[in-house]
């Protein structure tokens, strides 16, 4: 979910209005002081060392896909789960060699008959996107010129990038055609989609449906909801998504529902089993959700200055591979993007506040590697796939405010999840200046059961021994 529209969040101040808390109030606040230059860090040594042994990735993730404790794993091939042919030459095409855990597991369910409704959590980067789109792709009649399959997800970003990957996939099927429903698309009343697939974000979909009258929920067969823990319990996309859901059930009883996402909290999870019938249920346990090839850090920084250093210092090793690096609001983002900028740092910076356009080309910009850095809100938390980020940064935790500050554990996961996409290696290195934030990296480490440790800029023995184990 992204603060950016989190019902109790700071919406493009620096300093969450709700708490009093001070060392988070200097968390947030904004630094000007120049950078010592002399603090050129050995940090950077093993982020180096580390970015670089990157390209050797693609031997990593066969090994990986032969390690059944892998979500990575599998003994099946695509062959095996009943897709059809087109789609499976398109998968080699793509270069997927074989199925995943989470393909799988779900895909004989997902095809079988009757349609049968699903919820499923699994990895970040583990192939979700593909489980439910070669379900679409399958199950379609690409000869019925309208749309049969709609899928959900919450950002402009990741509603195109997952059509991207539905026409990769239906690349050798050409009667298929794919719709975007979001900002930006118009359409004409009284004309109907001929597209067999829409994807988009819940207000422009729920028009489309409802008001315009464009798609005939009666008709759709398969009905997605991406990143579904959000969809269905945050404000901003709840009542859409739910209404949007309730009225293809209503017109369409037998539509295959499907509900994915890397983390289901107790609560939306038990919401989600109450509002799709008799699912089929895949989870995953808590100390499984985050993965081993991703090495989570901290540093330790004395206040927001020495934390604004560190950054600048962390910047040549953030250009060697594509980084990330996340901030509480949007402001905050624009404040540090600025900074790097001013110092002649080239950055991209992405927020919710841009025009669409300008989001669409600072994503872009960092996919084709126009940019190493980009620098951005929760808006990038989830879902976006970008194989070559090798290294996330904190520089503001994540936070949910209920009366407090709290760790917000679920955004923590997506994340860090941005990197270490289908078993590549990645970092995340979480900055934290005062005791709170450190505290809250405390929890994260206990919540998930996996270590988060300290990166000593001025400890070369620790340093040297950090990076064996990462190798
Ligand atoms: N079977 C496969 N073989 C090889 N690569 C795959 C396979 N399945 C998916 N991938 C690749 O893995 C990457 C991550 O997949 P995907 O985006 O579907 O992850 P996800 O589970 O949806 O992650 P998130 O929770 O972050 O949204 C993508 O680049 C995708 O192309």
């Amino acid at each position: 979910m992204s603060n950016e529209t989190a019902p109790n969040s700071s919406n493009g101040t620096t300093i969450p209005a709700q708490t009093n808390d001070s060392d988070l109030a200097a968390t947030f606040a904004t630094d000007d002081k120049p950078i010592p230059k002399e603090e050129s860090s050995l940090l950077n040594k093993i982020l180096n060392e580390k970015l670089n042994s990157l390209n050797e990735g693609i031997v990593e993730i066969s090994k990986q896909q032969l390690d059944p404790a892998s979500p990575l794993y599998s003994n099946q091939t695509f062959e095996s789960l009943r897709l059809k042919q087109p789609l499976i030459d398109a998968l080699y095409q793509m270069g997927f060699q074989q199925p995943s855990k989470i393909q799988e597991a779900a895909l004989p369910l997902l095809l079988c008959e009757p349609p049968q409704d699903m919820i499923a959590q699994a990895q970040s980067g583990t192939g979700k996107t593909a489980t439910f789109l070669l379900t679409m792709l399958n199950r379609l009649d690409p000869e019925k010129k309208f749309p049969q399959c709609i899928c959900l997800a919450p950002t402009y970003e990741l509603a195109r990038q997952i059509g991207e990957v539905a026409k990769k996939m239906a690349k050798n099927m050409p009667e298929i055609q794919i719709r975007y429903a979001i900002k930006g698309e118009n359409v004409s009343r009284g004309m109907p989609i001929a597209e067999q697939i829409v994807i988009g974000t819940p207000g422009k979909m729920l028009d489309w449906v409802v008001k315009f009258r464009l798609i005939d929920p009666s008709k759709i067969i398969c009905f997605v909801l991406d990143e579904a823990d959000i969809m269905i319990s945050q404000q901003g996309y709840q009542d859409q998504s739910i209404r949007l859901h309730n009225q293809i059930i209503a017109a369409a009883p037998n539509c295959q529902c499907m509900l994915f996402s890397a983390t289901f909290s107790e609560a939306v999870f038990n919401f989600a089993n109450q509002m799709i019938s008799d699912p089929v249920i895949i989870t995953v346990r808590r100390q499984d959700q985050t993965l081993p090839n991703i090495k989570q850090y901290f540093v330790r920084c004395r206040d927001r200055s020495d934390k604004y250093r560190a950054i600048s210092n962390l910047y040549c090793s953030l250009t060697i591979a594509s980084s990330i690096i996340f901030c509480y609001t949007r402001s905050s983002a624009t404040w540090l993007a600025n900074q790097l900028r001013a110092t002649g740092r080239d950055v991209a910076l992405l927020h919710g506040d841009m025009a669409v356009m300008e989001r669409a080309q600072a994503v872009e910009d960092f996919k084709n590697g126009k940019y190493k850095v980009m620098i951005t809100t929760n808006v990038c938390a989830r879902g976006l796939d970008i194989p070559q980020v090798a290294l996330i940064v904190n520089y503001d935790p994540p936070v949910t405010f209920e009366e407090h500050p709290q760790p917000d554990y679920d955004t923590y996961l997506h994340r860090i999840g941005r990197t270490g996409r289908f078993g590549k290696p990645g970092i995340a290195v979480n900055l934290a200046d005062s005791d709170i934030t450190m505290s809250f990296v405390k929890s994260f480490e206990t919540y998930f059961g996996r270590p988060i440790e300290p990166l000593d800029d001025r400890d070369m023995d620790q340093l040297d021994k950090i990076e064996k184990e990462t190798q």
